[in-house]
């Protein structure tokens, strides 16, 4: 196979991608070979499915100056994850040689038949990210270099709203701007329609401001509002500043202060936030007299939606027309991650609601969510939707016209033409904040409710999320939807141990799938648990992996030791002390932030060390000792490690081919740094 001649210059950049938790994110300006690769890669689903595909240039909440581009499913979903390992090898490939090589066997594995194959079709679409234009050029020539593939260019327009049209393109509708605004607008005004009469009151002309986060959603619902029967909508940080910069979604959900343009005299009015793509929503009032905000975030969408949807069931199969109607009993279930609030589990448990969890991503909720008839899921982070199955839609609209002869205009058929219009309002290709929107302002007036009232369904447990630099976010392996961290070893009885100490704690770390840092986060019964209880969980994260500051490796921590011990061992059955700095492969040395390992390394040998040791005495420094020749007498890693545990704590049977990753990436990263070269670090 050959790529045809281009302008983009495919070569990697050096820069190690994954398409983690949500396509492939990084600096904008390093981001164009990549996009053209995915560009082929869009092409090449295009034609194996016989499907539009979507591309979406985004980064979402990240900061302006990066850029990222995720693939759209024929369904509008996220690209199916088996192609993930694809899509990872295929950016990460060194030249132009390896891209065609990696072309070749994948075809021929999938059995994507190029020549005579049916068009393929690429819907591309950007956020308002100034690098977007030229990414989708870079795209475009990714995709027209697949011979009978077409790009079509949607220009501007939020993640939603670029799945939703692969997704309706592929179902044979148009997918315009034009009629997505319309199905929107339609299903809204439709469930409006349905509100039980006394219940909406005055409530019905209440104002709702939205921080647009300086991108494409707030633009989009600034040309919506107007159309927006019932509803005030006051939309601010649609554009004039930098996105995502003290606003959005991301931004309201973890500071909990009011995003920019915001302030005390907004207190009392019920405000919602958007992220940079639009793909976010969380809600929030203003607390008086302050910058502080209450948070309604994703949780709490999810519970509102929870509640509806399980109040129009209740109706739907209540007896109401003399016999129950139990033909079809849909199953109804609420997808989460870890990182739901403990109380929005409880709360949606008492609901009498199924609740599942899984690993972050609403790749994966939205695969768990499709297991039922309809599936609610949301992060806390305001990202999730509803799915509807085929079966029951079907079924929900043989009901509709049985009741429209039968009892038109009854509890039961409103419910019925609830749901209906629900399942038109909501985006089910993907979490969509307009959508969203409408339909939580649908079920406030249906309700009555105000924000405050929707607040208090239940009280959140005090959290706190912080996030640990490390080198390689990847030795942090975890199981059981994330609950549970599987390597380094040992750190998850530390972390039982510390998340002990508090009532009600909960912890749990894992790495992230978009950032090069460990997350932690934890719950407790007050604030000041919650933190304490993160922090010192930070503190484990410091002690188990090897972090950085900045790009700037300032330290090693015990496991890498232990490896280079191991190796050092295996390698060299002289001395331990010289051929660390060769076995790592640069001339210089890793400084030890834990001092006292340090001392134990290098005290016995350090005269060999000469330049390798740092200036100003810190190696060597503290009395701890480590006995080498007995290290270096142990001829099974199993009887090392049991004596390393039993004499060194419990960090060193991290096994030695995680640990080599390791120090190729500090090789990676601290090659250039003069630090490493002999430089004290202060
Ligand atoms: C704690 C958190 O909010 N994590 C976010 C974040 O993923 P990480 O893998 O945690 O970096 O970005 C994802 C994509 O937007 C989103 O799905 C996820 O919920």
């Amino acid at each position: 196979m050959v790529i045809s001649k281009v302008d983009v210059d495919i070569n990697n950049t050096g820069v190690k991608f994954s398409y983690g938790t949500s396509g492939f994110r990084a600096e904008a300006s390093l981001l164009e070979s990549t996009v053209f690769r995915v560009g082929i890669l869009a092409a090449l689903r295009s034609i194996q499915t016989g499907s539009v595909i979507g591309l979406m240039i985004t980064a979402s909440h990240n900061e302006v100056s990066d850029n990222g581009i995720k693939v759209a499913d024929p369904s509008g979903g996220m690209l199916t994850q088996r192609w993930e390992p694809f899509a990872d090898a295929f950016a990460n490939a060194p030249n132009h040689h390896s891209l065609v090589q990696l072309l070749d066997d994948f075809v021929k594995k999938e059995n994507i038949t190029l020549e005579g194959a049916p068009a393929a079709e690429v819907l591309l679409g950007r956020d308002t990210r100034p690098s977007g234009m030229s990414l989708v050029e870079a795209a475009k020539q990714g995709i027209l270099s697949i011979i009978g593939a077409s790009a079509t260019d949607m220009g501007v327009v939020t993640t939603p709203q670029l799945h939703w049209m692969v997704r309706v393109k592929n179902k044979g509708i148009e997918a315009s701007e034009y009629n997505y605004f319309d199905q929107l607008l339609t299903s809204f005004r439709c469930l409006l329609g349905y509100i039980p009469q006394g219940n909406s009151n005055n409530y019905m002309n209440d104002k709702l401001i939205v921080d647009g986060a300086d991108g494409v959603g707030g633009q989009k619902l600034e040309k919506l509002k107007s159309r927006l029967s019932y509803l005030t909508v006051d939309v601010r940080n649609y554009g004039d500043g930098v996105l995502n910069e003290g606003v959005g979604a991301d931004y309201v959900q973890k500071e909990k202060v009011v995003p920019r343009g915001f302030g005390p005299a907004d207190a009392g009015i019920r405000c919602a936030s958007l992220d940079g793509d639009s793909d976010r929503l969380v809600y929030f009032s203003v607390v008086p007299n302050s910058n502080k905000i209450d948070l309604v975030d994703g949780d709490k969408i999810l519970s509102l939606f929870a509640l509806f949807i399980k109040e129009q069931l209740g109706i739907l199969y209540g007896p109401e027309d003399g016999k129950s109607n139990k033909s079809y009993q849909a199953s109804l279930g609420v997808v989460q991650t870890a990182y739901a609030n403990g109380a929005s589990t409880d709360y949606l448990k008492q609901l009498g609601v199924e609740v599942v969890l899984t690993p972050t991503g609403v790749k994966y909720m939205h695969e768990k969510a499709a297991e039922f008839d309809i599936g609610i899921y949301f992060e806390a982070n305001g990202h999730g939707t509803i799915l509807f199955s085929n079966n029951f839609l079907s079924w929900l609209e043989i009901r509709n016209n049985e009741l429209l002869s039968i009892s038109k205009g009854s509890n039961q058929h409103n419910a019925v033409l609830r749901l209906l219009a629900v399942s038109k309002l909501i985006n089910q290709a993907v979490g969509d904040a307009l959508s969203g929107l409408l339909l939580v302002e649908a079920i406030l007036q249906h309700l009555g409710w105000s924000i405050h009232k929707w607040n208090e369904l239940y009280q959140d447990l005090p959290s706190r999320q912080l996030k640990v630099k490390v080198v390689d976010r990847t030795a942090v392996v975890t199981e059981n939807a994330e609950t549970v961290v599987v390597r380094p070893v040992g750190i998850q009885e530390s972390i039982d141990s510390e998340t002990a100490k508090y009532p009600r704690g909960r912890c749990f770390i894992r790495p992230s799938g978009t950032e090069d840092v460990v997350r932690v986060y934890a719950e407790a019964l007050t604030q000041e648990a919650a933190d304490n209880l993160a922090h010192s969980v930070v503190m484990l994260v410091d002690k188990y992996l090897v972090f950085v500051d900045g790009a700037r490796v300032v330290g090693v921590h015990i496991e890498s030791i232990g490896w280079i011990v191991e190796s050092v061992r295996k390698k060299n059955h002289e001395q331990a002390a010289t051929p660390v700095c060769s076995l790592i492969g640069f001339e210089g040395y890793i400084f030890l932030k834990t001092d006292f390992v340090a001392a134990w390394l290098f005290q016995p040998k350090s005269e060999e060390f000469g330049s390798c040791a740092p200036a100003g005495g810190e190696v060597g420094k503290v009395g701890m000792e480590m006995d080498f020749e007995r290290v270096l007498s142990y001829s099974s890693d199993t009887e090392l490690t049991h004596y390393l545990v039993q004499n060194y704590g419990s960090a060193w049977s991290v096994i030695a081919s995680r640990l080599e990753i390791l120090v190729h990436h500090l090789l990676a990263i601290g090659g250039p740094n003069p630090r490493l070269r002999g430089e004290a670090q202060s």
